[in-house]
C-alpha cells in the first residue's frame, strides 16, 4: 500500500515552488519559507464556485453581505489545510548528521490538525515520535515539520500515523521507530454520534519497537510518562 500517497514525484520541484512564493495579488512576499509546503497548487476558483453552491443548497444567500467573501476565505482555508498533498514531507529528514548516540530520541506532544477524509472535518491532537538512531540523527524540529505537513491531507488517523513512521524509518535508517497519535475527531464530537471527550489513539511501531517487547515497553513508558 502506498502510504505517503503524493500523486506525483515531488523530488524535482524547483525550490521556489515550496512556500508562499506569491500571494493572490501577485505581490512578492516579504520572505520565502522554503520549509513550507505549497499552497499554490490548489484551484481556488473552483472551490469558491463549489462553496457558493453549498451555501445556496443549504438555504443561504451567497450574495448577502456577510457571506460575500466566504467562498474565497474557504478556498484559502482548503489550500492551507491540504497543502500537504503537494509536497513531500520526507524532505525535512534529508539533512541528517552523524552522532554516536544509540538510545531513544523522543519528541513528544507535537500538536497537529488534520482533516478526516470521510467528512472533511478536522481531527486535532498530538503526535509523539521516537526513534533509535543507527549513527544518524536529525534536527528535532524536522520531526515536528514532518507531522505538520503529513497532517495537511484528507486522511484517516491510522494512515497518518503509518506515513510518519515509514518516513522516519526510511530516511534515518533507524533501528526502531515508534509513532503514537492521539486525536479528537470533530465528526464524532460535533455531529453524528456526538461524543465530546472521546479520544482516538493510534500507533505505528517499526524495527526494535515492534519486535522487542522491552524496547516497546520502554518507549511507551516515556511517551506516557507524566511530564
Ligand atoms: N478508522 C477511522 N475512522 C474514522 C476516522 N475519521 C472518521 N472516521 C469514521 O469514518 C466513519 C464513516 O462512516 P460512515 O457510516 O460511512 O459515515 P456516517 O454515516 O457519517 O457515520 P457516522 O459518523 O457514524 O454518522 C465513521 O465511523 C467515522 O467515525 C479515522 O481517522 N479513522
Ligand atoms: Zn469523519
Amino acid at each position: 500500500m502506498e502510504l505517503s500517497s503524493p500523486k506525483e514525484s515531488f523530488t524535482d520541484l524547483p525550490e521556489e515552488s515550496c512556500g508562499s512564493s506569491r500571494n493572490g495579488d501577485g505581490v512578492p512576499p516579504l520572505f520565502i519559507d522554503h520549509n513550507a509546503p505549497r499552497t499554490d497548487a490548489v484551484d481556488l476558483k473552483r472551490i469558491e464556485a463549489a462553496v457558493r453552491v453549498i451555501l445556496d443548497a443549504v438555504g443561504e444567500d451567497p450574495d448577502r453581505e456577510g457571506l460575500l467573501e466566504t467562498p474565497a476565505r474557504v478556498a484559502r482555508m482548503y489550500a492551507e489545510m491540504f497543502a500537504g498533498l503537494h509536497s513531500d514531507p520526507a524532505r525535512h529528514l534529508s539533512k541528517v548528521f552523524t552522532e554516536e548516540y544509540d538510545e531513544i530520541v523522543l519528541v513528544r506532544d507535537i500538536s497537529f490538525c488534520s482533516m478526516c477524509e470521510h467528512h472533511l472535518l478536522p481531527f486535532t491532537g498530538k503526535a509523539h515520535i521516537a526513534y533509535l538512531p543507527s549513527g544518524k540523527v536529525v534536527g528535532l524540529s524536522k520531526l515536528a515539520r514532518v507531522v505538520e505537513e503529513v497532517a495537511r491531507r484528507p486522511q484517516v488517523q491510522e494512515r497518518m500515523t503509518q506515513t510518519i513512521a515509514d518516513m522516519v524509518e526510511d530516511r534515518l535508517s533507524a533501528k526502531g521507530v515508534a509513532v503514537v497519535c492521539e486525536a479528537t475527531h470533530s465528526c464524532m464530537t460535533m455531529r453524528g454520534v456526538r461524543k465530546p471527550g472521546s479520544l482516538c489513539l493510534t500507533s505505528a511501531m517499526r524495527g526494535a519497537f515492534r519486535d522487542d517487547p522491552k524496547s516497546r515497553a520502554e518507549v511507551l513508558g516515556l511517551i506516557n510518562r507524566e511530564a
